[in-house]
């Protein structure tokens, strides 16, 4: 095959590059290093969705509300306790993940988003960072990324058959993590004195939901690469289960990186651009990245839930008074994606692009 030194490594896996333990290659090496420190002063918020739920009306379940909002407007973030995943299906699809990432290469490759022929066959798949210049600085991650809802729509060519259970675990745990991003985002909308719809409705019925299973191996010099660089994510909302025991997930607040720490069994929301975007600024679609250590491979995996790409979207119209304008403009979601996905790859916010 005549590739370049570049392509040739981007069709490296990076758990393939780490099994020399050597130095990171060039194009890992990320423009900000070394990384700055982060924090542990402040935590974010962990938020009772069972509290939240709760048929009745109490004086404990007004104050959850209010400190989801006061969350979203200024973390972006919170920890979800009491959501009603069981526990063992949280551990299951966590080490059905890395059973597969364990699995031999040749395995792996079988769900390959990279085509024979090395051009990319389509987002869906196992594989690392798009390449699309010579100047870009990969992560040190691998990832398997599928899309799991409407099911009609899978391509489950993709999802792998092996480990055993791999798909129907799969399957359990986006199904139900879906009826827990809904409630979510119900509740979000209750929050700020909305009909509990207002959002959802702009999700749309078919609103496509993507599993994005993360693979950091461990990395010689995590001080020079990035495990993945510092984002927002561009759907509405994002649902992340993190490793149980390997750290790893950053967010930035008021100038620094804050430490993610690991809540066993909580999952990890957080506000996507497009949520911000329809609650007219008021939850915020917060920066962060991950970072890799020295000692342990650490997994990951978020669920990004999108608006209908074909639905427009926009500030709810409640939101908008004469105390707090318009923010945002009305865009269709297919057009945002796809700026998101060029601004991501140079590593620029494509929010602003929104902006009235
Ligand atoms: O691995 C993590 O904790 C973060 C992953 C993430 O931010 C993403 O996949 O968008
Ligand atoms: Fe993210």
């Amino acid at each position: 095959m005549n590739t370049t030194n570049n392509e040739a490594t981007q069709l490296k896996r990076v758990q393939e590059v780490a099994l020399n333990g050597e130095e990171p290659p060039l194009n890992y090496l990320s423009k900000d290093k070394p990384t700055t420190e982060a924090s542990s002063s402040s935590s974010i918020p962990i938020i009772d969705l069972h509290l939240l739920l709760s048929s009745t009306s109490t004086k404990e379940k007004e104050d959850e509300i209010d400190k989801l909002r006061s969350s979203l407007a200024s973390w972006g973030f919170f920890q979800a306790v009491g959501h009603g995943i069981p526990s063992i299906l949280l551990d299951k699809i966590l080490s059905t993940m890395k059973e597969f990432f364990h699995l031999p290469m040749e395995e792996k490759q079988k769900y390959s988003r990279v085509g024979e022929d090395g051009t990319m066959e389509g987002l869906e798949g196992y594989g690392n960072d798009t390449v699309k210049s010579e100047q870009h600085i990969l992560d040190w991650c691998d990832r398997l990324y599928l899309l799991v809802k409407p099911q009609e729509r899978r391509t489950l060519k993709m999802w792998p058959e092996s480990p055993k259970h791999f798909r129907e675990t799969l399957h359990e745990y986006s199904v139900k993590a879906s009826l827990v991003a809904d409630n979510i985002i119900k509740v979000m909308a209750q929050s700020v004195g909305l009909e509990e719809n207002s959002f959802l409705s702009q999700f749309g019925k078919s609103a496509p939901m993507y599993a994005r299973m993360n693979y950091y191996p461990p990395c010689s010099r995590p001080d020079l690469v990035d495990g993945i660089k510092p984002h927002t994510d561009g759907g509405g909302i994002t649902i992340l289960l993190q490793d149980k025991e390997v750290e790893g997930l950053q967010v930035f607040k008021d100038g620094e990186w804050i430490k993610v720490p690991i809540v066993p069994h909580a999952l990890v929301v957080n506000i996507a651009d497009q949520m911000e975007i329809m609650s007219n600024g008021m939850f915020m679609s917060p920066m962060h990245r991950a970072v890799t250590n020295s000692e342990k491979a650490r997994i990951s995996l978020a669920l990004f839930y999108v608006p209908d790409l074909n639905n427009e979207i926009g500030p709810a119209v409640g939101l908008i008074d004469d105390t707090r304008p318009r923010l945002f403009r009305n865009i269709k979601g297919k057009d945002y994606v796809e700026f998101f996905t060029k601004n991501f790859l140079q590593g620029k916010r494509a929010i602003d692009w929104a902006r009235v």
